[in-house]
């Protein structure tokens, strides 16, 4: 029989299944209003029910190039036809080799080693023990203490979540890591409420640093993780000043500073990384999402030459680190990355969050004043509208906003308790930037 496309064979109201267990998110409210997509192409998805639905989130924060880029989307076909799979392991294929040239070429200077992975999450479990044996390797193995921040979100690894600050990402999954601590948030709704661009207030923050060196000495302490910009706590921003000086007391007591930018890689900010952007250059970077355009899961972790030729000592014959996945170096994975890769530089995409921002800035400050709004943030071609919460019900408003700009407005967004996030793929232009708003505003006017 002619290989009818699996989705032609769903049938009707898939969802109806209590087979599928969805990640994140509240599965019996979902079947009861689904929300389903059946194709995507540039700026848009097609819903199940026929509607056309612009993508103010890039997917998840991921489809920086737009949806079926024809480059990305002939790369994965013909090598799925060439080398499904390859094994890294003692065994190689050429595409993670070519990959990793081309990475490290983008990625701020000295960062020049790539070790790959599958999502984000697997990135940050990846770094956090990087980070960890550099030490042991180096003859300070007593370095154990790992220190995230409150409102942090590093996936869903225990490291991801024992250096993470997200309530209920945590409480659920017992002691997780011993030996974390962590900064305070920056996200300051009394001095920064409506502030355009970077917080003008909070820089002082970065000081719990030097706290924890003094409460645990430095000789205890291997690495700090921090976004440069938080998405999923709902866009949290760092003030200005807050990341060097971060990078200031890192370096005073030979602390290693990780930046996850599984949100900021890849144009999101203007730049290829948010590192570029603000002038601070960590130790490690973790990836994910954008490197693919979500096509094919992968994710990345940039490490410097000094931690990179650590390793590299001892027996020829001996594996430096004991670390990997199956799928690391995964061919599609690689292939997707290569034509992303091409498609960014070749249409500048990394360009628009610089060209773009100033447009895209005033357009989202001028939802102030819209019913319950009572914050708004943006950076590059990030977003994030706050909603005040309903007494009774917090996070409930966020929600009815998320679904009622799917159903009535065609409008994808993304909502983290009370705030709306927006972060729509790198190939929009003014008219997108206005329909998002335009279809914003009246979703959040139609919300009592
Ligand atoms: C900074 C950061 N680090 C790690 C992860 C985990 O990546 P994986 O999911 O690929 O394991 C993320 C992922 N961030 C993420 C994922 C899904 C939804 C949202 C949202 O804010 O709505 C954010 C992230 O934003």
């Amino acid at each position: 029989a002619s290989l009818e496309s699996y989705a032609a064979q769903a049938t009707a109201a898939p969802e109806q299944t209590d087979a599928f267990w969805m990640p994140f998110t509240a599965n019996r409210q979902f079947k009861k209003t689904p929300r389903l997509l059946a194709s995507a192409e540039g700026m848009y998805y097609r819903s199940t029910d026929g509607r056309e639905i612009l993508d103010g989130t890039g997917g998840l924060w991921c489809v920086n190039a737009g949806h079926a880029r024809p480059r990305i989307v002939q790369a994965i076909q013909q090598q799925a036809a060439t080398l499904d799979f390859a094994p890294t392991f003692q065994m190689g294929h050429p595409l993670p080799f070519v990959l990793a040239e081309r990475l490290a070429g983008i990625a701020p200077a000295g960062l020049d080693h790539v070790f790959f992975t599958n999502s984000g999450s697997e990135s940050v479990d990846t770094a956090l023990k990087i980070a960890l044996a550099y030490h042991r390797v180096r003859g300070e193995g007593q370095r154990t203490r790992l220190i995230g921040r409150e409102k942090g979100y590093h996936g869903v690894g225990f490291g991801g979540i024992a250096v993470g600050g997200m309530v209920n990402n945590r409480k659920f999954f017992g002691p997780m890591l011993p030996g974390v601590d962590h900064l305070r948030h920056t996200l300051d709704l009394q001095r920064n409420a409506f502030n355009r661009g970077l917080p003008k207030h909070g820089v002082e923050l970065a000081e719990d640093l030097e706290r924890l060196v003094q409460l645990h000495d430095a000789s205890t302490i291997a690495a700090v993780i921090i976004e440069p910009i938080s998405g999923s706590a709902g866009v949290v921003l760092p003030p200005e000043g807050y990341l060097k000086r971060i990078r200031e007391i890192c370096d005073k007591h030979g602390i290693l500073l990780i930046f996850d930018e599984v949100i900021t890689g890849f144009g999101r900010v203007g730049q290829a990384f948010a590192a570029q952007r603000f002038g601070v250059t960590p130790d490690l970077i973790t990836t994910a999402k954008g490197l693919t355009n979500g096509a094919v899961p992968m994710g990345a972790v940039f490490a410097s030459g000094k931690i990179h030729d650590a390793f590299m000592h001892g027996p020829e014959g001996a594996i430096e680190l004991f670390h990997g996945y199956t799928y690391s170096g995964h061919p599609l994975a690689c292939a997707a990355a290569l034509a992303t890769l091409d498609t960014y530089a070749e249409e500048n995409l990394f360009q628009k969050a610089i060209e773009l921002g100033g447009y895209w800035e005033d357009a989202i400050h001028a939802l102030k004043g819209l019913p319950n709004v009572i914050d708004i943030r943006n950076f590059g071609l990030i977003g994030a509208v706050e909603l005040a919460a309903r007494p009774d019900a917090p996070g409930s408003r966020g929600y009815e906003v998320f679904s009622r700009a799917f159903h009535e407005q065609n409008l994808m967004v993304r909502c983290t308790g009370d705030v709306i996030a927006l972060s729509p793929p790198l190939i929009l232009n003014r008219e997108h930037i206005d329909r998002i708003f335009d279809r914003l505003a009246a979703t959040i006017r139609a919300t009592a």
